[in-house]
């Protein structure tokens, strides 16, 4: 299994997406559609995102801000192309600063691979969303994951003392 997710402008990890437009006249799906061609380029006829790639929604009452998560599945194949179209997006260099593909596992040290990228800093609720994909999607188990999890919070203490052992 890949997953793609992106370097953001502003230094977070993210997901491609972005607001809805101003007014009525567009869907969550819809504005997720338009912001994919923005952002990553994608080839709306062959890997337009449908409501039914739904996997969450959160409420995010200070923000005043719902987010709509969705995720979709593609082969290997589709996939490099996908990452190899991103590069050529209107917004790449302004807003997408780089395509990445997540480390879906984790090294016998027990934190190199997904636990250390877990400690990136992520857009509003993307690390939740990132966990969520990868359970929803049977990547990796709920318990894989929690185990993880744990690593990147005791990264989070540790981290000086790792890289300077590292260095
Ligand atoms: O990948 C993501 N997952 C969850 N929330 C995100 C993600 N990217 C951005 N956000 C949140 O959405 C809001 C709008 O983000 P941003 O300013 O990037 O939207 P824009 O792309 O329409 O300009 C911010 O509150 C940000 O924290």
């Amino acid at each position: 299994f890949s997953l793609q997710m992106q370097s953001r402008f502003d230094g977070n990890m993210g997901f491609p997406g972005g607001l809805m437009d101003k007014g009525p006249q567009e869907t969550p799906v819809e504005a997720l559609n338009r912001e994919l061609v923005e952002e990553i380029n994608l080839d709306l006829s062959r890997f337009a995102c449908q409501q039914e790639d739904i996997l969450l929604t959160h409420v995010n009452h200070s923000k005043k801000l719902v987010t709509y998560f969705y995720a979709k599945e593609v082969n290997l194949v589709e996939f490099s192309e996908i990452e190899k179209a991103v590069l050529d997006s209107e917004e790449w260099g302004t807003e997408t600063f780089g395509v990445l593909r997540v480390p879906l596992f984790t090294m016998s040290d027990g934190y190199r691979g997904f636990p250390v990228f877990l400690a990136n800093k992520f857009a509003g609720n993307a690390r939740i969303q990132l966990l969520k994909a990868i359970t929803a999607k049977n990547i990796l188990s709920e318990d894989e994951v929690n185990t993880a999890y744990r690593k990147y919070l005791e990264l989070q203490q540790k981290t000086e003392d790792i890289y300077r052992f590292d260095d």
